[in-house]
Parts: C-alpha cells; structure tokens; sequence
C-alpha cells in the first residue's frame, strides 16, 4: 500500500512527517519533478507493508494539482502506483452556526450531487480536525446575473470529489474529526459576507483551505482515490491574520498523523486483513 501526502507549505509538510514518524523513521528523501518526497514506511496493524510519501507542493489547487500529478506519474512509470493522495494543511473552519441543511431544499442543500442533504457537520473550532466527506471547488465557475454558476452548470468537467466512505469513517473515528465538506478557494474568504455566501451555496461546509480539489483532481485523473484532512487555524470569515493559530493547528496535524498513518494502509482491508 503507496499513500502519498500532498502539503501546501514545508512547515506542514514538517508537521505531517513528525506524526507520521511516531510510527516510523524517515527512509528517504526523493526528488520528483518541483519538489521533494520524504519518505516513510509505518507498520500497519495488519495487512501488508505501507510507504507514506510527503510532498510539500505549493500553496493553491494550480500547484497541488502539478505536484500530485508529477508524484502520481513517476510513481507510476515506475510501476509503484500510489493507492491514496490526501491532501493535508492548516485550514479555515466554519465555527457559526448555520441552517440546517436537511430543512433546506434538496438543491440548495447539495446541489452537486444525487445523494440526500448530509447531516449538518458539527462547528470546526480552532484546533479542531476535519476530514472531507466531499472535496469541492468552490469558486470554479462563472458569474451569471442570477448569481454564480459551477462549471458542471456550464457543462464542463467537474467540481466534487468524494473521497472513500469508509476511509472517512476510519480517520474520524480515530481522530474525533468534524466530517464535511472542505471547500477549496483560490481566494481566502476574508469576510462574513463571502463566508454566508459560501454557506448558503455549501450548507455542508465545514472548512475551506486552497489545496484539496486540485490533489483530488490529479488523482482522479488516474483513478486514484483522494482524502483531504484540515487542522483548523483560524475561522472563515473577516480577515484577522493575527487571530490564525497556526503553531496549534499544526500540532493537531502532527497528532493526528501520528494517529492515522497505520490506518491509511488498511481501509481498504476485509476482516480478515486481505485487500477487498
Ligand atoms: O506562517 C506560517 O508559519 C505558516 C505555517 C504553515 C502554513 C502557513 C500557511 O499560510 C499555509 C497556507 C495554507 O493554509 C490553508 N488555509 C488556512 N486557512 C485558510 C483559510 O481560511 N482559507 C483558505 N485556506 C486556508 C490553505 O490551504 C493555504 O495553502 C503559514
């Protein structure tokens, strides 16, 4: 089992690789194409062995979606596929209260896919975790007079991913994580107008951060399965960048890598500990 990591910045790319390194040393630095793996390998409770790359790719889904594709295809040239990317990072949570998704028409409530309005995700404080029931661009569109308009609106592409149900339950579980929707932006929300605006069109919110649909992307594209896993820094909403918590944040992504790295390899297991 191959489970790569993609990180926005090197201090989270850190943080990912001291939790991960609770379980395991570091094996190896790699060069890929724009950037380094660090490579580790954490012994599964069961199954068989598992290698955790992590790569800190740059800041925004233009760049995620370059690292991850130039990691996905070395890996896979090389006849070592990945079997997971997760993009990790600090994140903005949506701490307010909201409307609850399941009163609100079905098209409002999750307009972007077929299944039934989610249960409302629980606030993402401070320091809290979330991991991505669904990784959505959020600002991939157009501007219509009648209010924004997805590209999948348009008839082009698409701007949802949804990462495996059962390795969603796993990490929350072990980690106490709000699950929801994470949000990617190119912008960072910095006011109460813009985060209403994005909760009244993703009423199951729970966090947006720059990276997590461009890995997913990349990932899709060669049938990769993708997870996004946010520690909270700082709320969504008026811009306030002395208030962003990011040393705690980041112990939060180290915790809870040190938590969930043996878990990656093994979601996809039956109980018996043979792949499904
Ligand atoms: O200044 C530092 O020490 C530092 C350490 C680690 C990370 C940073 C970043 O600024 C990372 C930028 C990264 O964070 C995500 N992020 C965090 N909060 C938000 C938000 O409210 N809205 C969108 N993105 C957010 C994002 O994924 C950026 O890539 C600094």
């Amino acid at each position: 089992m191959r489970v790569l990591i993609v990180t926005a910045v090197p201090a989270e790319r850190d943080a990912v690789v001291r939790g991960v390194g609770a379980t395991a040393p570091e094996v190896a630095e790699l060069p890929v194409p724009g950037g380094m793996i660090h490579r580790l390998s954490p012994v599964p409770p069961t199954g068989p062995p598992l290698t955790v790359d992590v790569l800190a790719a740059g800041v925004g889904p233009a760049a995620a979606a370059a690292g991850t594709a130039a990691a996905l295809t070395a890996a896979a040239v090389a006849r070592t596929p990945y079997d997971l990317a997760v993009s990790a990072g600090i994140g903005g949570g949506f701490t307010s209260a909201r409307p609850n998704a399941a009163a609100l028409p079905d098209a409002a409530a999750r307009p972007t896919t077929e299944q039934p309005a989610p249960a409302q995700p629980a606030a993402a404080r401070l320091g809290s975790i979330v991991v991505a029931d669904a990784i959505v661009a959020a600002d991939l569109g157009a501007e219509t007079p009648d209010g924004f308009a997805a590209v999948t609106d348009l008839g082009f592409g698409t701007v949802e991913h949804l990462p495996p149900a059962p390795l969603v339950a796993a990490v929350a579980e072990a980690t106490d994580a709000v699950r929801g929707t994470v949000l990617t932006v190119s912008t960072v929300t910095g006011s109460a107008e813009r985060a209403a605006e994005l909760l009244r069109r993703h009423p199951h919110a729970a966090a947006e951060a720059m990276e997590g649909f461009g890995v997913a992307e990349a990932a899709a594209a060669q049938s990769v399965p993708a997870l996004e896993v946010r520690a909270i820094s700082n709320a969504v909403g008026p811009r306030d960048r002395a208030a962003w918590r990011i040393g705690a944040a980041l112990e939060a992504l180290t915790s809870t890598f040190g938590t969930i790295a043996p878990l990656l390899g093994t979601w996809t297991l039956d109980p018996e500990g043979t792949r499904q």
